[in-house]
């Protein structure tokens, strides 16, 4: 049989997708998921024969939730068959700046991501080239945080930020353009950051009237240090790419027109790779910063692990058997 490369693969998923319904729960038990299982083996053969990564970009297909609600703010699409989710803030028309409904369309974009088990990584951008995100949408700010359709104010953005930070699979924002105020905070928050060369990173807080003492003060004091952090935060100046790179607020800077690609090869190394493993890095990278909360992810890491050994089964087994458990097979391990 003739050897089937990556992207050809790729296409016949999105094919089979646009013929099975686009919901995970229902792509997962379809043809769309055999056809990829068959060409696994043809997958591993490429990789052996050419020893990289493809780069190409994949097909994008429009993803959805379970609340039955459609989007308006934001752009939730995955690569079928590839692992792969692309959550996108769209309004560019400001900047990709948030407001309230941004957030929980997000949220619940993030949440269905992290449930659907084909999903190992997860691309969060901004729509268009100028923006990554400007942060929280300036005219709609009232006295008690952002105001839309509710009647109150809201800073849901400090939700979303713990959302992606407990998320147990890598989040990677790929940033073109601005990326500033509560929109600078959400790259930090994330696990990699992929910038084009036209990317700008700042805090405008101060400026106008904010400020992020939370994730935004913090996290950043722990990427770029706390002199550098007190300068980005007390000036308010902007930085370019190249220069975020320096100060290790960025992984990697690409080509404006290469951002996608390169990005989707970030994901697929990482997809390479144990899932396990790279959850528990997770945790284990987040867990001093995040004080009880992050050794709490860590050690549901540990639980989540040991249920699946015998060991962790012989107590479950015995209760259930109404005997008395016996542990001595075990080993006390130096
Ligand atoms: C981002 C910019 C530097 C881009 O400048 P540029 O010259 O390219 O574009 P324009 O300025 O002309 O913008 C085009 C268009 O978009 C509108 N717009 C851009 N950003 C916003 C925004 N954040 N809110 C509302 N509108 C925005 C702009 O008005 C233009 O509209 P037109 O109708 O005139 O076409 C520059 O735009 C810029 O500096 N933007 C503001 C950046 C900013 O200060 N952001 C807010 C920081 S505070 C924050 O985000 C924040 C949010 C939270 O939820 C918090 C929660 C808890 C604690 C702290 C929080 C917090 O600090």
């Amino acid at each position: 049989m003739a050897e089937m490369t990556d992207s050809a693969r790729r296409r016949i998923a999105s094919i089979a997708n646009h013929i099975m319904p686009a919901h995970p729960s229902q792509s997962q038990q379809g043809n769309a998921i055999a056809i990829l299982d068959c060409s696994s083996s043809m997958n591993d053969s490429f990789h052996r024969v050419h020893g990289g990564v493809p780069t190409d970009i994949p097909v994008w297909t429009p993803a959805r939730d379970d609340s039955g609600k459609e989007y308006t703010d934001i752009i939730y699409e995955k690569a079928v068959g590839e692992g792969i989710a692309k959550i996108t803030i769209n309004r560019p028309e400001r900047r990709n700046a948030f407001r309230p409904q941004t957030i929980k369309e997000l949220m619940r974009a993030f949440n269905d991501a992290r449930d659907d088990n084909s999903i190992g990584v997860i691309i969060f951008t901004g729509k268009g080239t100028k923006a990554f995100c400007s942060g929280g949408d300036q005219s709609l700010r009232g006295k008690e945080g952002y105001v839309d359709y509710d009647s109150f104010g809201r800073l849901n953005v400090l939700d979303l930020q713990v959302q992606i930070r407990r998320l147990p699979k890598p989040v990677i924002a790929m940033v073109a353009g601005y990326a500033v105020g509560g929109g600078h905070v959400l790259h930090m928050v994330c696990d990699l950051t992929i910038a084009a060369a036209n990317a700008i990173f700042g805090q405008t807080g101060p400026k106008v009237g904010s400020f992020d003492a939370g994730y935004g003060a913090s996290i950043m004091c722990r990427l770029i240090g706390p002199k550098k952090a007190r300068e980005m935060w007390y000036m308010t100046r902007f930085y370019t790419a190249s220069e975020a790179e320096k100060m290790g607020l960025i992984n990697t800077v690409v080509e404006l027109e290469k951002l996608e690609e390169e990005t989707v090869k970030w994901c697929r190394e990482i997809l390479r790779n144990s899932p396990m493993a790279i959850r528990v890095l997770k945790s284990a990278v987040n867990a001093v910063d995040d004080g009880h909360a992050g050794l709490q992810g860590l050690g549901g890491d540990a639980t989540l692990l040991f249920y699946g050994t015998e060991e962790g089964n012989e107590g479950k087994n015995a209760y259930l058997q109404r005997r008395k458990p016996d542990f001595s097979k075990y080993p006390r391990l130096p």
